[in-house]
């Protein structure tokens, strides 16, 4: 059981930000009157406000009340921000960062000595309780912190802890891999107005195609080679389709993809 009483913060209330908050609160594991959100301008606390949640200018006010904070801002700014809060964090606090590349060694060293860390890596379908989280712990994080991460993003993502290595992989796969499914739904739906059908519903049924395609493939445990096997009717049009896919390189591609993302996280977590 969560303690659905205390405060979970976060400094950038951005769009992932907004997407683990609102998980979290249709989860059922904070009250949306115990998220508190921090970014400089109104812009970007919108959606916090509409979401019932509480809202500052100040990053201070976030570690005056929270003890569980998401440092959800952009890796470049991350360095000055968290030498702003420097002297207001305590043992008592548990940060939890989802900064692309930023390793735990950075953020230990942008820390007082013993803070307690996890560096994670969400997706943004975190919002509808579809998400996906890999973590690892900081030296100082201990077992019950990476319990606590679970059992809070539990309801709303799978939430695995990882060694460190992986977490760029997961930047790679499936941080940005949502964004690799809404080119592919946008395709879909392209090409149904290509062979004539109106973009909206051509879009929707793109849409749950990928839902179903997904939720197929975890419920039943099969391997997707197989339920791609179940759907090509020898002669059909699916594999029709399929062989226009491998001569435009789709497997490869999305590969060099994600080795493309991991490669940048890499990169940035250098910088
Ligand atoms: N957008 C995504 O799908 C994913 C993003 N991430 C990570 O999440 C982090 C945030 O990314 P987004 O939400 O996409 O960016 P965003 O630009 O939507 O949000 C950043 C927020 O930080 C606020 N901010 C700017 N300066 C600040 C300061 N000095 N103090 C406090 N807040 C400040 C901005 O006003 C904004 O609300 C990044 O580190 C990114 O690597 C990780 C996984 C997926
Ligand atoms: O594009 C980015 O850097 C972030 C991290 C993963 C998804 N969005």
């Amino acid at each position: 059981m969560m303690d659905m009483e205390a405060m979970v913060g976060f400094v950038g209330a951005g769009t992932m930000a907004f997407a683990i908050a609102s998980g979290l609160v249709k989860a059922d594991n904070v009250h949306r009157g115990n998220v508190m959100g921090s970014a400089p301008s109104d812009k970007n606390l919108i959606q916090f406000k509409n979401g019932g949640m509480q809202t500052t200018h100040c990053n201070e006010s976030v570690l005056r009340s929270c003890s569980v904070i998401f440092l959800t801002i952009k890796p470049n700014i991350l360095p000055t921000v968290l030498g702003e809060i420097y002297s207001l964090v305590t043992p008592e606090h548990l940060l939890i960062s989802v900064a692309a590349g930023i390793t735990v060694q950075t953020l230990e060293k942008l820390l007082p000595a013993g803070t307690r860390v996890l560096r994670t890596m969400p997706n943004l379908a975190c919002q509808v309780q579809e998400g996906t989280m890999v973590f690892c712990r900081g030296s100082h994080a201990t077992e019950q912190d990476a319990s606590h991460l679970q059992r809070l993003m539990s309801g709303c993502s799978l939430c695995e802890e990882t060694p460190e290595a992986f977490i760029n992989i997961h930047s790679g796969l499936s941080g940005s891999g949502v964004a690799y499914a809404y080119m592919f739904a946008e395709a879909l739906a392209d090409g149904g107005v290509k062979m004539g059908m109106p973009y909206h519903l051509s879009l929707r049924l793109a849409g749950q195609t990928l839902v179903g395609a997904g939720k197929m493939m975890l419920e039943t445990g099969e391997h997707p080679a197989k339920l791609k096997g179940d759907v090509c009717t020898p002669g059909g049009t699916t594999i029709h389709a399929i062989h226009e896919l491998e001569r435009g390189n789709l497997r490869s591609t999305v590969m060099n993809a994600v080795e493309a993302a991991t490669n940048q996280a890499r990169n940035m977590g250098k910088s």
